[in-house]
């Protein structure tokens, strides 16, 4: 039997089988093959797909963050690109025979943040269908996903789109489950649960999933008593999952009722829009500032005033370490002591190392050796 079949007649057991005290154990067991075969799925495509020729699905990184655009045919990507994103022409460094995706470039704040919309993408990825794994790939590297959505359809376009990214491993506006998991040699499987847990996340289905997965030596520890089955799954499958932040846009509200506009805007981290009308398009590019969460930094030559118009943008929470890096390879080598103007320092200017936490909007001099 294919890796397909074997996914769908997993598919199909679960369908079948009640959820119940006496088959959640089964049901875990289930879910864990399940998430194997998945995998498995995924990485065979990988091999299949990576060698060169037309049908690949590249697209160069660049840019301070990367966005990918999802969402079903007609919702509106490509209008929505055309409003917020500048010429292309940055693409043109680069020469991908393969590319069939060109990234748009969002120039906000003094950064560059570069916009993927990924073709037709997913659907029916999990299957194993279409080009589907390189288009994955693609959507794994994203700083944030925005999942684009047609005001005036069903809310079965964002469950389904949710479905076929929480299958290849992609999870949406989640943290890591707070399990510590570490495979050993041997000493056999010790579970310890901080707390008793509150779900079907029991010694035993942690045990039964472990064996299925021929891992006989392990240490797991439980730190948050509301972790599911599915999270242990996640956290034995750890290589093969993002945690991605996930802004949902509904555009066409123009031809919707405000009823249905208002209730749409009061959900969790959603947008609404009207690229016809304009409508909310300056919401759209806050918003994915805010979620992207980045840091501009101004730095300053001695002697001269700072470089506002053109910062050095950097995640949230990076160090002036990560600055250097952002700079050169190998500029950290060359580093002496950093002068710290802003929220992050203690006065004005405070000598720094490269350890020293910077904020949104420091200024920075960099003294090398
Ligand atoms: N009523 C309304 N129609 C819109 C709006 N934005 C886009 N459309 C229409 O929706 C259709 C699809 O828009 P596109 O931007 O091509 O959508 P897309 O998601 O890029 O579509 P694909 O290229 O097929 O993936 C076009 O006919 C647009 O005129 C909007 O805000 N309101």
């Amino acid at each position: 039997m294919g890796i397909v079949d074997k996914i769908k007649a997993i598919e199909e057991e679960m369908s079948r089988t009640q959820k119940n005290k006496a088959t959640e154990h089964h049901l875990g067991l289930l879910k864990g093959k399940l998430a194997r075969y998945r995998q498995q799925l995924l990485a065979d495509e990988a091999g299949a797909g990576g060698s060169g020729g037309g049908t690949g699905f590249e697209v160069a990184k660049s840019g301070d963050a990367r966005v990918v655009l999802i969402g079903y045919p007609s919702v509106g990507k490509s209008s929505l690109l055309g409003k917020i994103t500048s010429t292309k022409s940055e693409i043109a460094h680069y020469s991908f025979t393969t590319l069939t995706s060109v990234p748009g470039v969002l120039k906000h704040e003094g950064a560059e943040i570069q916009i993927v919309d990924l073709p037709g993408i997913i659907y029916g990825a999990s299957q194993g269908k279409g080009r589907g794994r390189q288009v994955v790939a693609t959507a794994r590297t994203a700083d944030l996903v925005l999942m684009v959505l047609d005001a005036t359809k069903s809310k079965h376009q964002r469950e389904s789109l949710e479905k076929e990214l929480e299958a290849v491993g992609i999870r949406l506006n989640k943290e890591k489950p707070n399990i510590y998991f570490k495979k050993k040699e041997t000493g056999g499987v010790k579970v310890t649960f901080t707390a008793p847990t509150k779900t079907t996340l029991t010694e035993d289905a942690i045990k039964l999933i472990l064996k299925d997965y021929r891992i006989h030596n392990a240490d797991v520890l439980v730190r948050d008593d509301n972790c599911t089955i599915d999270d242990f799954i996640d956290i034995i499958n750890d290589q093969h999952r993002n945690y991605i932040k996930c802004l949902y846009v509904y555009n066409k509200i123009d031809a919707v009722s405000l009823e249905e506009v208002d209730r749409l805007a009061r959900e969790p981290n959603t947008v609404v829009m009207s690229c016809e009308m304009d409508l909310g398009l300056d919401d759209v590019v806050k918003e994915i500032w805010y979620q992207l969460n980045l840091s501009r930094v101004f730095t300053k030559k001695r002697g001269i005033r700072p470089e506002f118009g053109d910062p050095l943008v950097v995640r949230n929470n990076s160090t002036v370490g990560d600055l250097c890096h952002s700079i050169h390879r190998d500029f950290k080598d060359k580093f002496k002591y950093a002068l710290v103007w802003g929220s992050s320092a203690k006065h004005s200017p405070q000598k720094c190392g490269l350890n020293h936490k910077i904020h949104d909007e420091d200024v920075v001099s960099l003294f090398t050796k």
